[in-house]
């Protein structure tokens, strides 16, 4: 077979990524691969400066699009993204042909002076671009003033060392892929923080015509597969019905009967003051009908009503990210 052509976006992590899925062709399939940086519309705006909540399509998959569209022109032949900056919609032409091992799906923080959020003082700046985050940590109670920010990993830490910022939350995920993990100050808890639907996972997509959708199903873990299925079936269906910040994370773990997927997910008010957060076990072969008949049951909970509020401190952030979810904001 001829080189497998592998579209990336240009970012340090995204190309970590990239590389990651090209050695598990080489390795796993005995492929040869090359990596094709494509300049997404996110990428050229985070150059020019222009906002990202000032484009047209602000909201999902800016950072995505791009690389279905080479993806369908023929450019390249497979598209490694970061799964939780996928939207819900599946795209025409193109399968999700393999969700590789995640990593571990958890929200960190990096503080100044290896200080946890709990030995934060009251009023320290705390950065993050997510409203899920945002929403969250004003749900703590820590008293913490909770700031937008924008840019990449690196320059996300940057703002901590420089003293700009007391703290960042990150994907664990992110900094162990690019090996930054000495820099996390706290692993979070999901009791406290749930991560983003589908964090920590990559979604492999190729051309659904292209023969090679069943050789990269070797790449495809099921335990991981399972796990972000029910966390995206939790987010669309929420979606469905209201537009506040979501937190999902589904495992698998051992029952009595065998083993069976556990889902957690989490909706709050965009100030974090209400939420309403439950849980739920089922068959992993059910996954997504497990997720969305979870968050059915928080629609009807109350999860309907709490975007009706008015608007928290997420409001006078950068709405760098779509309102539901991590997704839109560089990686
Ligand atoms: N939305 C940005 C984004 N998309 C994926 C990751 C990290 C890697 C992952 O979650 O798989 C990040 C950065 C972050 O949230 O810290």
């Amino acid at each position: 077979m001829s080189t497998v052509r592998i579209g990336t976006r240009a970012s340090v992590l995204a190309k970590t990524q990239s590389e990651l899925v090209a050695a598990m062709l080489r390795e796993r399939l005995g492929l040869e691969t090359e990596l094709v940086e494509v300049l997404t519309h996110g990428d050229r705006t985070q150059a020019t400066g222009t906002p990202i909540s000032a484009l047209p399509d602000s909201g999902t998959g800016v950072f995505v699009s791009a690389l279905r569209d080479a993806l369908l022109r023929g450019e390249v032949d497979v598209a490694v993204h970061s799964l939780k900056d996928l939207p819900t919609a599946a795209p025409e032409g193109i399968a999700l042909a393999a969700v590789p091992t995640r990593e571990d799906p958890r929200d960190v923080v990096v503080a100044r002076d290896g200080l946890t959020l709990g030995e934060l003082p009251v009023g320290a700046r705390v950065g993050t671009g997510s409203p899920r985050r945002v929403a969250q940590l004003h749900a703590l109670g820590l008293g913490l003033d909770v700031v937008g920010v924008r840019g990449n990993v690196d320059t996300r830490i940057a703002k901590v060392r420089s003293g700009e910022y007391d703290a960042v939350l990150l994907a664990r995920a992110g900094l162990a892929r690019i090996g930054r993990l000495e820099e996390v100050t706290e692993v979070l808890d999901p009791l406290q923080v749930l991560p983003a639907p589908g964090q920590g996972a990559l979604a492999v997509e190729c051309r659904a015509d292209d023969a090679l959708a069943d050789a990269l199903t070797a790449l495809d873990d099921r335990a991981s597969r399972a796990a972000v299925e029910a966390e995206r079936a939790v987010l669309a269906t929420l979606e469905g019905g209201c537009s506040a910040p979501i937190g999902a994370l589904a495992e698998l773990v051992e029952g009595e009967d065998g083993e069976e997927l556990w889902v957690r997910a989490v909706a709050l008010s965009r100030d974090g003051g209400l939420s309403v957060r439950m849980s739920a076990t089922g068959a992993p072969d059910d996954a997504a009908g497990l997720g969305a008949r979870l968050a059915k049951e928080m629609l009807a909970d109350g999860a309907a009503e709490l975007d009706a509020g008015p608007a928290g401190p997420a409001a006078h952030q950068d709405a760098a990210t779509d309102p539901a979810t991590d997704r839109v904001h560089d990686a």
